[in-house]
């Protein structure tokens, strides 16, 4: 390989460095970082090579919701039997795919639009190519062109997000066997579709497909489905998004190799034995088994760190750690961090970085940031899993309570004839203090955000269940399960 030219810097400020923060990576968790520190009199660069905006914007959260909310229109003027209930006859519906992909890539072109001006307009220079680590307070930037310029920073920030990961002996190919990369493009809609991962992104893109006709096959290697979900949680909701549609789901069983073509070959073994159970052809697969952090190419050897099978250590304040020693001017943030794998994380991680460097102390409370899961209905959750939450009462030696509140009771939700659902409310029995809810059913997504609020604030449920809500809503399903808590607690003092 020829090595790169190496540019001088352009004329250093004062302070000696080029700039105050250079961030490595335009996703969510880089451009929070860059605007907040722009908007409070930093002077700040940021570094994408791909397209500004990242996964989220580009491949990920905005094309996947715009599919869903086209998709979920779909299926609900198909869905004849819930629109009788109403009264209403519809007539067959139609859609064009390449229009509903089109509304993806147009609001991805305005998002990512939108986004790039903001960061212009707050003063953020953006640079165009490959960052890298050149030792300490140094970024090295490949262009296009091959040039490679140095710069210096006070700060560091690296935040170069994730990337699919594909399990060995599965190949893709793009176009029959793919990721969500490729997924978020709608490019055509295979008949008979295989998804591997009953994940977010096996469940969401299965909403997608099952809508727009096409069958399906899930493949879970776990043993049971949704296995990263409440269990309860995705009992019944599995019931509903994968058992009362055109999905054919397998847990415990893997796939060994996958080949492209056509047909796409998948063989599938046992989990646990890895013996071979079937081999199916089917029209295409979608990879959905996780991610992997972005971090081979960024020479932290030259910095002293090492990652954890590429996910880059921080504190809560996120700084980069090495050998759980702060590495001076370094910090790191989102999907790279492999903390929680989510856009408003990275984001807020983001700004928590920059309000370190500015020298006010603060923290990320990763047990009030909530997760949704965007399918019809959503699933939702924030704070502790059930399993956490036994082993932290085991611990500090207080008493767990569970309430369950149900959908079917809700006002809002019968005259919606979407009365599925169900919120598990998880608190302790001495403060009342809430440590955790797991929702499934209509706008889980926007329910959950008052009980991630009353988290972030370690509000109890005394408290909770005097707060007055909105009659006929939804978030009564929240009111029930707050009263029902209080109540227990009463009783569990004799009160
Ligand atoms: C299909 C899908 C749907 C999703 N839906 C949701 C959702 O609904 N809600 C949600 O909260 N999250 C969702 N996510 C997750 C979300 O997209 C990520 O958590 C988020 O994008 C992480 O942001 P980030 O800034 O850490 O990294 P990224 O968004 O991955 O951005 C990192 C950026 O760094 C750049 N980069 C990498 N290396 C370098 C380098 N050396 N030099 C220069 N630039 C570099 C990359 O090109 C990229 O632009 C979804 C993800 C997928 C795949
Ligand atoms: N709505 C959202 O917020 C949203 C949507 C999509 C993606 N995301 C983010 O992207 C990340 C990646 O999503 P994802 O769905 O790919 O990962 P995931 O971790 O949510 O699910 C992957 C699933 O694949 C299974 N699996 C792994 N290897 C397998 C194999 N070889 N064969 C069969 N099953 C296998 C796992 O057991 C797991 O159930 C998520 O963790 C999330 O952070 C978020």
């Amino acid at each position: 390989m020829q090595p790169h030219p190496v540019t001088a810097a352009p004329a250093t400020p004062p302070s000696g460095f080029d700039f105050d923060v250079i961030v490595i990576g335009a996703g969510y968790g880089g451009f929070d970082a860059a605007k907040h520190g722009a908007d409070h009199g930093l002077k700040v660069a940021i570094v994408e090579s791909r397209d500004m905006g990242g996964t989220c914007v580009n491949r990920g959260c905005v094309p996947s919701k715009a599919l869903l909310a086209a998709s979920g229109r779909v299926r609900e003027l198909a869905d004849a039997e819930h629109l009788k209930g109403f009264g209403i006859h519809a007539a067959p519906v139609r859609f064009e795919r390449q229009k509903i992909a089109d509304h993806a890539a147009q609001l991805v072109a305005t998002i990512r639009t939108n986004l790039t001006k903001t960061l212009e307009r707050s003063g953020t220079t953006i640079l165009r190519g490959k960052g890298r680590l050149d030792g300490p307070q140094r970024v090295a930037v490949r262009e296009a062109s091959g040039v490679e310029r140095v710069y210096t920073a006070r700060e560091v920030i690296v935040a170069t997000g994730s990337d699919p990961f594909v399990p060995p002996g599965i190949e893709t190919d793009g176009r029959t066997v793919f990721t969500s990369d490729e997924a978020i493009n709608l490019e055509w809609l295979p008949r008979w579709i295989t998804i591997i991962g009953s994940g977010y992104i096996g469940l969401e893109f299965a909403d997608v497909y099952t809508a727009l006709g096409c069958e399906v096959t899930m493949i879970e290697a776990l043993d049971r489905v949704m296995p990263t979900f409440d269990p309860d949680i995705a009992k019944i909701a599995a019931r509903h998004l994968i058992d009362g549609r055109d999905i054919d789901a397998r847990a415990g069983v893997l796939a060994s190799r996958i080949t492209p073509g056509c047909p796409v070959k998948i063989e599938l073994v046992d989990m646990a034995s890895r013996e071979p159970v079937e081999t199916l052809e089917v029209d295409a697969v979608l990879v959905a088994t996780g991610r992997v952090p972005v971090s081979k190419e960024l020479n932290l050897a030259s910095v002293g760190v090492e990652t954890n099978r590429g996910f880059i250590p921080v504190d809560d304040g996120l700084r980069v750690l090495a050998n759980g020693e702060p590495v001076p001017h370094l910090w790191a943030v989102g999907d790279v961090t492999g903390k929680m794998m989510l856009a408003h994380t990275a984001a807020a991680q983001g700004t928590v970085a920059i309000e370190n460097i500015l020298g006010h102390a603060r923290r990320i409370d990763y047990r009030s940031i909530p997760a949704a899961t965007f399918t019809h209905p959503e699933i939702s959750s924030v704070g502790l899993s059930e399993a956490d939450a036994k082993d932290l009462a085991e611990k500090e030696g207080f008493a767990l309570g569970s309430v369950r509140s149900y959908f079917k009771a809700n006002s809002k939700a019968l005259a919606e004839l979407e009365s599925d659902g169900l919120l598990k409310l998880l608190f302790r029995k001495d403060t009342g203090e809430v440590l955790g809810a797991h929702i499934y059913g209509l706008h889980a997504a926007d329910l959950i955000q008052e009980i991630a609020n009353a988290v972030a604030r370690r509000q109890g449920v005394r408290q909770l269940a005097s707060e007055v809500h909105t009659h006929p809503t939804l978030s009564e399903v929240v009111e029930v399960a707050y009263k029902q808590a209080a109540a227990s607690l009463a009783t569990a003092v004799g009160a």
